[in-house]
């Protein structure tokens, strides 16, 4: 178990912006020290608000926060010592090479002489830029701009790291190998990161530790097992052949539930999850009951719970219909 003080800790944050909208309602967060922590919801959750707060760009209306060990509200020169940002919009002067915005941002945290250029050698092989050090940033594909920005957030050698959506807007090889990145980052000697994120997978894969995030506050948290061993045996995902009404709904998840291999049904439009100890068992008996219920089904799979599963079962909604855009496919097809 991991004594140490929490790396970040914030207690009932509440922030809301003009025009009556609360974007955090009581955010809790507690991150051990030495660990990827993410946090995971759709657009519009209040993930970017917690880190704008957590890296003193913003003050909550109410609540207090402490990031290593410093709190952010009376002592955020600290904090900002103490803290790497990898912003969703990239920081990097595109005009400028690599190399001198490494420079730059070395020099801005008090670096200089032998000691920064070594430092910034030391970036740019590791995340692969070396090659590309002397060319403007303007020439350089996402997933270089990317690795850059994060390098970016690291040449003062901070404590706590935040990775506010660090692969949205990349190819899926540009984020494989940011998350192989973010992966060796991870067993860096004492540092935390704090990470958001939309994509399930990249929680899943990334995180030792998940809170999910919705509507302002923390719905659930813990590791990516634990939240999926929550859900006892299989999910099963079945689409109806036509839409049904409220009514239809009701009787449907009725009929289902009345089933003894049947935990928990859940209907929306066409879609119907239940979740059974073993999902290719139970298929048949699922079916019958609703075709005695009146409704036809057009495709059926059974899935191990994912993570989109937990967020339907603490959010009361499927994630991928929460998360706007053509993200929500990816997002919702998870193992
Ligand atoms: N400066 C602002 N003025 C008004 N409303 C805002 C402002 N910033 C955020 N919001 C609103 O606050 C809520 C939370 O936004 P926030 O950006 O924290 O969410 P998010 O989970 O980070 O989403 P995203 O992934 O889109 O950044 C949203 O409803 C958003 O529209």
């Amino acid at each position: 178990m991991n004594t140490r003080a929490p790396a970040v800790e914030a207690r009932q944050l509440t922030k809301t912006y003009p025009g009556d909208v609360t974007a955090l309602d009581g955010m809790d967060i507690t991150v051990a020290p030495g660990i990827v922590f993410g946090l995971l919801g759709p657009n519009g959750a209040g993930k970017s608000t917690t880190v704008k707060i957590l890296t003193t760009l913003a003050r909550p209306d109410s609540g207090t926060a402490t990031v290593a060990g410093h709190d952010v509200l009376r002592d955020p020169r600290r904090v900002r010592r103490a803290i790497g940002v990898v912003a969703q919009q990239s920081g990097a002067d595109p005009v400028a090479t690599g190399r001198e915005n490494l420079q730059l941002q070395g020099r801005l945290y008090g670096l200089s002489g032998a000691a920064l250029n070594r430092r910034v050698d030391e970036l740019l092989e590791r995340f692969t830029l070396a090659d590309a050090a002397r060319r403007p940033v303007k020439g350089y594909s996402g997933g270089m701009r990317r690795r850059l920005d994060v390098a970016l957030g690291l040449v003062h050698r901070p404590e706590v790291l935040f990775l506010d959506e660090p692969t949205t807007g990349l190819d899926p090889e540009a984020r494989t190998a940011m998350w192989e990145e973010i992966g060796r980052l991870a067993g860096e000697e004492g540092l935390t990161i704090l990470l958001t994120t939309h994509y399930l997978e990249e929680a899943d894969r990334l995180a030792e530790r998940i809170a999910i995030v919705d509507r302002g506050r923390i719905v659930v948290e813990g590791t990516p097992d634990a939240l999926k061993g929550e859900l006892r045996g299989d999910a099963v995902h079945m689409e109806l052949g036509e839409p049904v009404g409220e009514a239809g709904r009701t009787r449907l998840t009725d009929a289902l539930t009345a089933l003894p291999a049947v935990h928990e049904a859940l209907c929306e439009g066409r879609r119907i999850s239940v979740r059974v100890d073993d999902g290719a068992a139970a298929v048949p008996a699922l079916l019958a009951a609703l075709d005695r219920a009146g409704a036809s089904v057009a495709s059926a799979t059974v899935a191990r719970p994912s993570l989109d599963d937990v967020y339907l079962r603490h959010a009361g909604r499927r994630y991928a219909e929460v998360q706007a855009g053509p993200e929500a496919v990816l997002a919702g097809g998870v193992r």
